[in-house]
């Protein structure tokens, strides 16, 4: 089985950026071990402080990116970080190459029930004369990722990882400390029976999409004239992980809850990551008006509307949209 690092050395042309996803490993490895062992690592519940999005941390939110943020500045080729957990942006090597945007846990929620959860990041390039001070160097559209992944840490720990030239699966080996080539250039089913929302928002989404899950649950007897089936887990690394493997539909839709808030997933370092991992195995992302890795940012926290999966469902929500 080939290991990540040999497999990055053939398919990637930036040695730096091998040892930038290296480096992110290494981290993500000790992250998988603490959510291994989980109390008995002291690892659950609440740190009892909110992050700069007024979200309530869990321990692991705090260690998860603690173990990140160490790991990152101590490389070379990394000029700067950005995090959820983070206010603002980090500066790290001034002669660094790379921006590493991550969410250090996702699922947060999952954590005290032993439920799936993950590492999501985003690489961008940054320019010498960059100050890694500055948000608005961290500002690109997601086209301009270079590196994008997830880890998951379930049953197995995983990297999906795609550096613009495909998406590829790693599974992660304890008993050498290594990730191994588990399925090289994903392809995801262009049509899905299977979509993943949290139903509980319901009447707060546009209309349009109220129109479009309307339709999806009268299943074949609807104009689809196909029977559905859901699944929510509260975790986008598992919900993006089920699509990767056998296709589907995932959306985190815009809802007027908090009409300063387009969506709850933030855009930097969950949609636009999630994007390129999708559409880099055939599939497709949309906020379900404009390509998501065309969203032009304007803050490093800034939500967006997700609608992501198989490419023929996702054009049938942009069908949808443009009534
Ligand atoms: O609890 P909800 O509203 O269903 O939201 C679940 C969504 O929120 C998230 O947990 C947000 O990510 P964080 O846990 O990193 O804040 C996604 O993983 C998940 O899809
Ligand atoms: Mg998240
Ligand atoms: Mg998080």
């Amino acid at each position: 089985m080939q290991r990540l690092r040999t497999f990055l050395e053939h398919h990637c042309d930036n040695p730096s950026l091998v040892d930038v996803i290296d480096g992110l490993m290494v981290a993500c490895k000790d992250i998988a071990y603490k959510v291994q062992l989980g109390s008995l690592a002291g690892v659950l519940g609440s740190a009892e402080q909110e992050n700069v999005q007024g979200e309530c941390q869990k321990k692991l939110d705090v260690i998860a990116n603690d173990l990140l943020k160490n790991s990152l500045r101590a490389m070379p080729q990394v000029k700067g970080l950005a995090s959820e957990e983070e206010a603002d942006p980090v500066a790290c090597n001034p002669d660094g190459e790379f921006l590493v945007l991550f969410d250090p846990l996702d699922g947060s929620s999952n954590i005290d029930v032993n439920v799936t959860v993950g590492t999501i990041f985003s690489v961008l390039a940054a320019r010498p004369e960059d100050d890694a001070n500055h948000e608005s160097i961290y500002l690109q559209t997601g086209e301009r990722q270079v590196a994008a992944g997830y880890v998951l840490y379930g049953p197995s720990t995983l990297l999906v990882l795609s550096t613009g030239n495909g998406t590829h699966v790693f599974t992660f080996d304890p008993r050498i400390g290594e990730f191994s080539l588990q399925r090289e250039s994903v392809k995801i089913p262009a049509t899905t029976k299977e979509f993943a929302i949290n139903m509980s928002n319901q009447r707060f989404w546009l209309p349009e999409m109220q129109n479009y899950v309307a339709d999806l649950l009268r299943g074949e007897e609807g104009p689809l004239e196909k029977r559905y089936n859901m699944r929510w887990i509260a975790s986008m690394v598992a919900e993006i992980h089920r699509i990767i493997t056998r296709g589907g539909i995932f959306m985190y839709p815009y809802d007027s809850r908090e009409p300063a808030k387009p969506g709850k997933l933030r855009l930097m370092y969950e949609g636009n990551p999630m994007s390129m991992l999708i559409e880099q195995a055939g599939g497709k992302a949309t906020t379900a008006f404009e390509d998501i890795m065309q969203v032009e940012p304007t803050s490093i926290h800034q939500r967006v509307s997700v609608v992501m999966g198989s490419a023929d469902e996702v054009d049938t929500v942009i069908r949808y949209h443009k009534g």
